[in-house]
């Protein structure tokens, strides 16, 4: 496990961001308190990666700051950055050839001399990143050969090897089963309690309800609302927001949010219909030709 680092809070201030002339993050104040799992939330488009982006300090934000307990992180040169901060994306694009082992190393190159060789240390420290990760099998694969759940579990060492006081991760439980997404995210949880914060960009809200502790949902650029998932992730915030219709449940032992969803255009499922073939006509009348799946009724189900 990295070890602990100081808590800090992470605050973005009035964060203003335009490209090709479209306002995409529009004014916005957030904060993850110290050593905190954040999860940030929100539809496709609504602005979580370049959010990520702006306080990483890979895009430059027109307007606002952003700060990690007294340090304003976008006064910082890059490299002191790095050591602060660790983005953790889905493609990484720096790896050709190289092994991934190799590719967590990459993590520590903030914390290299100029022309330094990597030591002991820091071979020690890849080495426990690639536990924490679960990869001590993977160390010596090319990592263009592992699947997207393999990858993601690399892209999280490699953050880690960094060592930084803030993660932030896009989308890290992407393409991982789900025992590996309770995994990654039962390991934020541990990484915050040790002292770092953490800000990840999630889709699934139950996923975000059971293990964040501060959900900020953002959408068209804004933060619409903020705080604890139970007093945010509201029946009425998902219509709101996903334009979906939300049932909000109690889990029985954390008593954490559930969030199931009711599709009101299929109706309930009630059995499952056999699937016929049928033939969708090839022009000679009779009724051969390209098969395609039909259903009996709305979405390939029938009422009992
Ligand atoms: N270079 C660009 N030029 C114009 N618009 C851009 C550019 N980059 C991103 N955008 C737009 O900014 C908005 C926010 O994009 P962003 O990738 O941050 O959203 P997101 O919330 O991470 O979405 P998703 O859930 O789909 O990953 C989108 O509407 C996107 O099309």
């Amino acid at each position: 496990m990295t070890p602990a680092g100081p808590n800090e809070a992470l605050r973005a201030e009035r964060v203003r961001f335009t490209r090709s002339a479209r306002l995409i993050i529009d004014d916005i104040d957030c904060t993850v308190p110290a050593g905190h799992v954040g999860a940030l939330l929100g539809p496709n488009g609504a602005g979580k990666s370049t959010l990520l982006h702006l306080i990483a300090g890979i895009e430059r934000a027109d307007a606002g700051a952003v700060r990690f307990g007294e340090r304003d992180l976008t006064a910082l040169r890059r490299r002191d950055r790095a050591r602060v901060i660790a983005l953790a994306e889905q493609d990484v694009h720096d790896a050709p050839g190289l092994r991934v082992a190799e590719v967590v190393a990459l993590g520590r190159t903030p914390h290299l001399g100029a022309f330094a060789a990597a030591g002991e240390l820091d071979r020690a420290i890849v080495r426990r990143c690639l536990e924490d990760a679960g990869l001590v099998e993977f160390a010596d694969r090319e990592y263009a050969t592992l699947s997207g759940g393999e990858r993601q579990r690399v892209n999280l060492a490699r953050a880690l090897a960094q060592e930084p006081e803030l993660l932030l991760l896009d989308e890290p439980t992407n393409h991982l089963d789900i025992r590996a997404q309770l995994s990654m995210l039962r390991l934020l949880r541990e990484l915050a309690h040790g002292g770092l914060t953490v800000l990840a960009a999630l889709h699934d809200l139950s996923l975000a309800a059971g293990y964040a502790d501060h959900v900020i949902v953002l959408d068209g650029g804004r933060v619409v609302a903020a705080g604890e998932p139970r007093a945010v992730l509201t029946p009425e915030l998902i219509r709101a927001v996903w334009g979906v219709e939300a049932i909000v449940l109690e889990h029985p032992d954390s008593g954490r949010p559930i969030i199931a969803f009711s599709d009101v255009a299929s109706g309930p499922i009630s059995r499952a219909a056999p699937v016929a073939v049928v033939g969708v006509g090839d022009g000679d009348g009779d009724g051969a030709g390209v098969g395609a799946a039909a259903a009996a009724g709305p979405g390939g189900t029938t009422e009992a």
